[in-house]
């Protein structure tokens, strides 16, 4: 520390007197400027340390804490600031850094840290581990691997480089080459033994030969402990593999048994275990290694990774630990993403049906028939799609499954590895399967060879007449489970081609030509196409938005928060920066006393948040500019809800929230989910149909969604249309399918998949018309044109040729809103507009502004919409449809959607009786 104190004074200054038992770590330093900056280490109380609040803290950790349990929030300067101020001469005895990065020599400035027992956890493919007797003197422990173990290592790297020197022992480490890896366990001598599952070489023993090991401390146990294995793994061809680290804390071999975080345990001891690669952990620790469990139970580490054969079962079906660490929601949640995130799913490709992989479409076709074959797991299998027997492949059936179904090969005559000579549909069956023929008084003798068909009739090779059926005697009811051979439950099932037709097929059917109608709903990003299509649900929709979809809406709307909060705090930043500027400037120019002169550190704006929070922002901002938000959340919201709470009421962060307006980035809708910040940080929040509504990015994460309703029959109108309207309700379904741009592909190519709609929505915001984006290159674009461009293409795309199009001008409100203060002439297509404007004001409010009844804002609308309809004209010679709505007014849409629905059944009428229905058309205009 002298030394430390000494180098960070300036040359020549006198050494200052250190009482080693009680010094600060910091001092204030009062002596003349220095030529260079003075690093800047923020002060941290103590009592004020973020910690875990509501995770279970790992048992052992607790206990043997004398500081208790440190959560070093991620990113650099977080723990760097935390430990410092607990390194003086404490000792830590349980320390967690996560997120990759955060255990840069940085961590520890203060090399006498000693570190028990810590726990290193990252965002990256990197693991963990007790650091036991770390003393953090390490070179080789950098932020890019933490402790060496680095997803990004292949094979034939190796990790000494990163790992020589470093005088600490860890435990176990994990290279990519292991994604499904074991752990391994070493003891620092000269052998060290592994059980590695690699994806080539399942379950194999390999030896690892330990070489280059660090020097003759890293063999003594009591010293600091590092051991280099290089391996030789067996099963691989490649020679010399990748490189792992195998090390045990006190040259204790780890239990095989024990909890793989923190090591504690035995067989007998509760735990949990990664569905991807079976790394088991105690209750203590399940949490902190799987974190938010995105997809279930996995180590943050095989996130993204398939999971174990033999764990597909478990697939969906919580442990008794789960259930007591999360709440019952929290485990529905885990439970869900578990069984529907697309890394836990069977991959076509898993599945060999006949000697042949199964292609995607083969994959739906097998899992969706009415009759799939249970709880499918990888692997090879046989099916014969006559009779539809189904088994593992050198086995007996084991099932009967939908018949015809085009799946995989032809089937092999040794499929079931049956050695009778009787050959069923080409497969030579097995001696249980030529008893139960027996049984069912079918003809064995001389070796035959059937065909047998899915309702159990059978016919001879080479015969034309049916001989029998095979399961009609009901002796072989129960005969079937005592021989273990399937029984087809119904042989009356679905013939195979009902039901190839039922899941291939493309074009709807007759009928449903007859009674669906589809409707495309398109716009530019923001026009309100989502908005529109959950009022949609909102207002036809019979359950508008399942439970299970709620759960996954509860999530963006946390996710959409913590990105909001992320504006402001960056927003807080500039603000700080801009007073503190102003500050300092007009101190100039009011004091000439040369002590003003350079910045003020102790300065303070409105905008200042204690360092403690400020820690915590700055995670949240280099967390957002990462990308990574969606990896850390939700599992942070659990964690950081009372941390959230507090910046949110911090008076900094209230004073940015009342600038929102100059915060480009902060959607409208932000400050009304602000406003219930802490409720919905809450693990028990629940959306409502309003922040639904109001929610951004929830309608489907690929852009394409659809829904299927029924237009509910309105009150009579009385112009006795009742009675047709009422059929019309009861036989018509309809399809809203609302399409993201995003998805739209080059040149619109998507479009081709929907030429069966029957009418176009194309969205429009209002308000658009003094807005710009950027686009690639930086070049502002005014978003109404951007609008008007791809309603060109869209209706010039072939597909949609002949097909009626409705434009609604959405965000009506909005238009009312600013049109007096931005004129509509700011849209360079919109600079003829020339409205009438009368000077009898009913009031002050000037968007109310009113020429022969219609306000300023309806004459905006009117103008815009004949500008869109000459374009269409222009374009298709034929007439456009128009109609203004508030996507956030449930009525408002309603009326916009029934429009759509005029069109159509007035297109119904036409085709049924020729153009002779003009009177019943409706107008192009509605309002
Ligand atoms: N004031 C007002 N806001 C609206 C209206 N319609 C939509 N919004 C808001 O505008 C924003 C964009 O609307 P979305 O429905 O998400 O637009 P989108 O077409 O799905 O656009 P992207 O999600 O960007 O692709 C959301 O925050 C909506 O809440 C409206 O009529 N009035
Ligand atoms: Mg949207």
């Amino acid at each position: 520390m002298e030394r430390l104190l000494k180098k960070m004074l300036p040359a020549g200054a006198p050494p200052l007197a250190v009482d080693s038992a009680d010094y600060p770590f910091a001092i204030e330093y009062h002596g003349p400027p220095v030529p260079y900056d003075i690093p800047e280490v923020i002060p941290i109380e103590i009592g004020r340390i973020p910690v875990v609040p509501s995770l279970p803290s790992p048992g052992p950790l607790k206990k043997r804490s004398k500081i208790g349990r440190l959560a070093v929030d991620p990113a650099g300067a977080s723990p760097t600031s935390v430990i410092e101020n607990h390194t003086a001469m404490d000792r830590l005895d349980s320390v967690e850094v996560r997120s990759s990065g955060a255990l840069g020599s940085a961590a520890f400035p203060d090399r006498s840290a000693e570190l028990s027992d810590g726990i290193i956890d990252s965002s990256g493919a990197v693991g963990f581990k007790e650091v036991e007797g770390f003393d953090g003197s390490s070179e080789g422990i950098d932020s890019s691997g933490v402790l060496g173990f680095s997803g990004e290592v292949k094979e034939g790297e190796g990790f000494e480089g990163s790992w020589e020197g470093t005088g600490s022992s860890g435990v176990v480490g994990f290279s990519s080459e292991f994604k499904k890896g074991e752990r391994l366990e070493g003891s620092p001598d000269d052998t060290v033994h592994g059980r590695v599952l690699t994806e080539s070489a399942l379950s194999s023993e390999s030896e690892f030969r330990s070489s280059a090991l660090g020097d003759d401390e890293a063999l003594n146990p009591e010293a600091k402990r590092a051991v280099v294995v290089t391996f030789q793994d067996s099963a691989r061809s490649s020679g010399p593999a990748s490189l792992a680290i195998g090390l045990s804390p006190r040259g204790r071999r780890v239990k095989k048994e024990a909890c793989y975080q923190c090591l504690k345990g035995s067989r007998f001891t509760e735990k949990e275990a990664c569905l991807a690669c079976d790394a088991k952990y105690c209750s203590g620790c399940v949490l902190w290694a799987m974190g938010s469990m995105p997809e279930g139970r996995k180590c943050v580490s095989c996130i993204g990774s398939s999971i174990m054969e033999t764990k597909m079962e478990k697939l969906g079906k919580p442990s008794r630990m789960l259930k007591r660490l999360l709440s019952s929601l929290e485990v529905q949640q885990v439970m869900r993403s578990e069984m529907d995130c697309e890394a836990n799913q069977l991959r076509p490709d898993d599945i060999c049906v006949n000697e042949k992989k199964l292609t995607q479409e083969e994959m739906v076709l097998l899992q969706s028939c009415p009759c799939p074959p249970s709880k499918l797991k990888p692997g090879y299998y046989w099916y014969d799609k006559f009779s539809g027997f189904w088994g593992k492949q050198g086995h007996k059936p084991h099932k009967v499954i939908s018949p015809n179904l085009n799946v995989g090969g032809n089937i092999m005559k040794n499929a079931s590895n049956g050695n009778t000579g009787v050959l069923i549909n080409g497969r030579e069956i097995t001696k249980v399967e030529l008893r139960m023929l027996k049984w069912a008084g079918v003809q064995c003798a001389g070796k035959p060879h059937f065909w047998v068909n899915a309702d159990g009739t059978y016919q001879e090779e080479g015969q034309k007449n049916i001989k029998g059926q095979i399961w009609g005697k009901p002796i072989l009811k129960l005969l079937g489970p005592v021989l273990s051979l399937p029984i087809p439950s119904n042989p009356s099932n679905l013939s195979g081609e009902e039901v190839n037709n039922m899941v291939n097929r493309a074009v709807p059917d007759y009928l449903e030509q007859k009674t669906l109608r589809r409707l495309l709903l398109v716009g530019d990003q923001g026009s309100g196409t989502s908005t529109i299509f959950k009022q949609a649900k909102f207002l036809y929709g019979s359950v508008p938005f399942s439970e299970d979809e709620r759960q996954d809406i509860k999530l963006v709307i946390q996710r959409n928060i913590y990105n909001y909060l992320g504006i402001l705090l960056e927003g807080r930043e500039w603000f700080e920066e801009e007073s503190l500027t102003d500050k300092r400037k007009s101190k100039q120019f009011h004091s000439s006393g040369p002590e003003n002169n350079g910045s003020d550190e102790h300065d303070m704006t409105e905008y200042y948040i204690s360092p403690r929070l400020k820690a915590f922002s700055d995670w949240l901002l280099k967390i957002m500019a990462s990308g990574n938000l969606e990896a850390v959340f939700p599992a942070a919201t659990r964690v950081y809800a009372p941390l959230v709470e507090e910046l949110w009421n911090a008076a900094a962060i209230q004073a940015t929230y009342r600038r929102r307006n100059e915060l480009r980035l902060l959607p409208s809708v932000a400050s009304y989910f602000l406003e219930q910040v802490v409720d919905i940080c809450r693990v028990e929040y629940e959306p409502s149909d309003m922040d639904i509504l109001y929610a951004d990015g929830i309608t489907s994460s690929n852009g394409l969604a659809c829904t299927d309703f029924f237009f509910p029959c309105l009150a009579g109108d009385g112009n006795g249309n009742d009675v047709d309207d009422h059929l019309d309700t009861l036989l018509i379904r309809y399809q809203l399918i609302r399409l993201h741009t995003k998805s739209l592909g080059e040149k619109c190519k998507w479009l081709d998949m929907f030429e069966d709609v029957r009418l176009v929505i194309f969205c429009v915001a209002l308000s658009d018309y003094d807005e710009y984006f950027e686009d690639a290159n930086g070049v502002g674009i005014n978003k109404m044109m951007e609008s008007k461009r791809l309603f060109e293409s869209i209706v010039g795309h072939p597909a949609l040729d002949q097909m009626d199009f409705l434009l609604i001008l959405n965000k009506f409100d909005l238009l009312e809103q600013k049109i007096d203060m931005a004129s509509l002439t700011l849209c360079e297509w919109f600079d003829d507009f020339n409205p009438v404007v009368s000077h009898n004001r009913p009031n002050n409010n000037n968007s109310r502004n009113i020429s022969n009844g219609a306000t300023m804002a309806q004459q905006a609308f009117h103008y815009i919409a004949v500008k869109f309809k000459k374009l269409f004209y222009s374009l298709t010679g034929r007439k456009l449809h128009v109609t203004l709505a508030n996507g956030l007014d449930l009525d408002s849409v309603d009326a916009a959607l029934r429009y759509a629905w005029e069109i159509l059944k007035w297109e119904d009428e036409r085709l049924a009786f020729g153009e002779a229905v003009d009177s019943t058309e409706p107008s192009s205009y509605s309002q």
